[in-house]
């Protein structure tokens, strides 16, 4: 099945205190991905928070990928997402079988992108394409470099950075599968907020 729709992101700072309930809204809205992206060291915490999540998933019947960690991934049978600095893809393929989603993150590149499709990914990730509070010093990516993307690559296309319900509807005319969000989706000031937000992403994707 082609991996189309919204790609949740977490964030642990942003998500401080309200971190279950905020996820159970968005997948309750409807989420393709869901991404465990905590950038801390405290194994502990995020073994907790993982398997929290893997739960929440498979009740709502959506894929979780864990950021950077492939051994996380492996111990919880789950997706992983790769930066250019997290290691090659490869490997990481093999240990997790041919079934996982394995993403990567490939900036404004599609030479990055056409590597980690040979090397087995699952989709590429494009962005920042707005500006990220979230992640401000990622590398910029337009709109062209989607077209390009949709024509040369036969992986589903994920754009990322600074989305919103404002300013997605380009990437989605552009060819993009799958918008990944943090702000854009959690950054609401209430769980029926988020849920109402990831409903109109969806929307936009034109996924019912
Ligand atoms: C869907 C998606 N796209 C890009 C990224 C960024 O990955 P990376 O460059 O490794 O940066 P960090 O997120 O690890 O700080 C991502 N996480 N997810
Ligand atoms: C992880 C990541 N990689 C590029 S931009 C970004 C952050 C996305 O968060 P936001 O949707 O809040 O800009
Ligand atoms: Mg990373």
């Amino acid at each position: 099945m082609k991996l189309r729709g919204l790609y949740a992101v977490t964030d642990s700072q942003l998500l401080a205190g309200k971190f279950l309930a905020y996820v159970e809204a968005a997948l309750e809205g409807g989420v393709t991905l869901l991404q465990y992206r905590d950038k801390s060291s405290d194994e502990a915490r995020r073994l907790r928070e993982a398997e929290a999540l893997r739960n929440l998933c498979e009740r709502y019947k959506t894929q979780l990928i864990i950021n950077d960690d492939a051994e996380l991934a492996a111990r919880l049978g789950v997706g992983v997402h790769l930066g250019q600095t997290d290691g090659p893809l490869a490997p990481v393929r093999a240990l997790l079988g041919h079934k996982a989603i394995v993403g990567s993150t490939c900036h404004a590149s599609l030479e990055l992108a056409e590597q980690a499709v040979n090397e087995g990914a699952s989709y590429v990730a494009f962005g920042r394409f707005f500006n990220s509070s979230t992640k401000p010093g990622a590398p910029s990516a337009n709109l062209e470099l989607l077209e390009q993307a949709r024509i040369k690559l036969h992986v589903p296309i994920c754009a990322i950075g600074g989305i919103t319900l404002e300013n997605a509807a380009p990437l989605v005319a552009h060819g993009v599968d799958l918008l990944a969000v943090v702000h854009g989706l959690f950054g609401a000031d209430s769980t029926a907020d988020v849920t109402r937000r990831a409903r109109a992403f969806n929307d936009l994707l034109h996924i019912k």
